[in-house]
Order: structure tokens, then sequence, then C-alpha cells
């Protein structure tokens, strides 16, 4: 696993968005052969996605030719709550950016058979030849997409029923009311992220110290999905400095250092 540590949040995304930027640019993505991407939610992607938007803008990378698959979706809220998955992603990046409403793919919280929506998510993702780079954020408890501790880590798109602390962490968004949060999402699952050929995480701030210390310094366990990311041949965490606070001294200093050639 990588870990490359960055100043702050702002260095942070726009390494993010430089690495999807010549990832997709390596592949040369054409009608016939379509890059696939794994997109996240949630604040850490944020300055990412406007990276991307603007490189986009600028002609550096075309989203044209790129399928996109999202992690998950809040089950029962209307696609048109303005806290849906569906419209944080319109409004975050597809709005801004030149990919085709057909390459998108979003799981859909309101399908009358859950389970039909998630096998069928996985085919599509089948038959796609599989995701490329799948970005992703955690949660404070180390989740992975809405993959609570005690997730098996072999687990694919299914239904979950959310932790407290995760109903709690995104009531900030449900005008800090934990009854307006919604119970369940659709989610891929820890091993449909494993799939990936390349995976990318992202973690920033305070608030992620524990969750990046179980991810690079503890041992693969349920109890912290983001773990399972040791098991990867290709998996990447981004960080910042802020979240970098448990690491022991000698791992920070490891990471930095085998980083320090590499932009
Ligand atoms: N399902 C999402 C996760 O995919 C995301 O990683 C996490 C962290 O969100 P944030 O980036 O806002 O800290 O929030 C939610 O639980």
């Amino acid at each position: 696993m990588r870990l490359i540590i960055e100043k702050d949040y702002d260095q942070l995304s726009k390494w993010a968005a430089e690495h999807v930027i010549e990832r997709i640019n390596k592949f040369n993505p054409t009608p016939d052969h379509k890059f696939v991407l794994g997109l996240p939610t949630g604040s850490s992607p944020i300055g990412m996605y406007r990276a991307l938007a603007e490189a986009c803008k600028e002609g550096r990378v075309s989203f044209k030719n790129v399928l996109t698959f999202n992690m998950d979706e809040y089950v029962g809220l209307p696609e048109s709550h303005p806290e849906s998955y569906h419209s944080f992603m319109a409004k975050n990046f597809f709005d801004h950016v030149d990919c085709p409403k057909e390459n998108i793919h979003i799981l859909n919280g309101n399908a009358e058979d859950l389970e039909a929506e998630c096998a069928h998510y996985e085919q599509m993702i089948e038959e796609a030849g599989g995701i490329d780079l799948f970005i992703g954020g955690i949660g404070p408890d180390g989740h992975i997409a809405f993959n609570e501790p005690g997730s098996s880590l072999t687990s694919r798109t299914r239904q979950k029923t959310l932790t407290t602390d995760t109903i709690v962490a995104n009531s900030r968004f449900f005008d800090n009311d934990v009854n307006k949060v919604p119970t369940t999402a659709l989610t891929v699952g820890v091993g449909t992220v494993m799939s990936a050929r390349e995976v990318m995480i992202l973690v920033n701030g305070h608030n992620k110290t524990r969750a990046l210390q179980a991810a690079v310094e503890g041992p693969v366990t349920q109890m912290w999905t983001i773990s399972v990311l040791q098991l990867h041949q290709h998996g990447i965490i981004v960080a910042d400095e802020a979240a970098t606070d448990e690491l022991k001294v000698s791992t920070y200093r490891y990471f930095k250092d085998i980083e320090k050639n590499n932009l």
C-alpha cells in the first residue's frame, strides 16, 4: 500500500485529481474501450471533484469515454432530495464535466426490489469489464462506502444498516437532526471495491486519525473495513497532515521518505 501524505486538504485534492487525470489519459479511453471509474460522495472528495472539473474545462481530461459507478446511496430518500447522493454527484461533479448521462451509474435506493437492484449493479460492473480505479473516502470508524464495522471483507453490493455513529456524523447534512438521516443504504461491498484494479482512498482531517492509524498500522480486521486495503495489489491512501496525528513518527517518516521522489 502507498501512503501519500500531503500538507493540507488542498494539496491532497490536487494530488488525487492529478492521479485520476493521469490514469484516464494513459488509458486513452475510446467509445469501444471505456475507462471505468468508481466514485464516492462525502466531503472528502469535494476538492478533488473541483480540481477535475477545472481540468476538464481546460481540456486536460475528458470523461466522454468514462463509465462511472458510485459507491452508495441512501434507501428511501427521493433522488431529488438535496442530500441524496444523486443530487450530491450532480452538484459537485457531473454538472461540471463532459460525462454523458448514460455513462453514469448510481444505485437506486428507491427501487421496488432492492436486492435485485444490488445484483444488477454488480452485473453492470462486471459487464463493463470491472472497475479500473475505485476512489473512496472513509468514515471516522474506518468504514468504506457504507461497509460499517463488522461487514464481511468479501461482501458485494447490498443493503446495509447504518451505525449510530454514522447517523450522528451524517446528521450534519440533515439539519443536525439524527431523525432525518436514513437508517439504511445500498452500498457496494468491501469485495466490490477490492475487485477494482486500483483503489485510491482520501483521508483528511483530525476526525480520521484513528481510522488512518487502523488502516496503515493495524491488522486487517472486519472492525475497520478500510484495513483490507493492505491486501490490495494497488492500494493508495492520500492523506493530509492533520489525519496523520495518530501514526507513529517512524511510520510517518517511512512513508514520507519512500514517496519523496514521487509527485
Ligand atoms: N457513505 C459515505 C462514505 O462513502 C464516506 O467515505 C463517509 C465519509 O464522509 P466525509 O468524506 O464527509 O468524511 O461518509 C459516508 O458515510
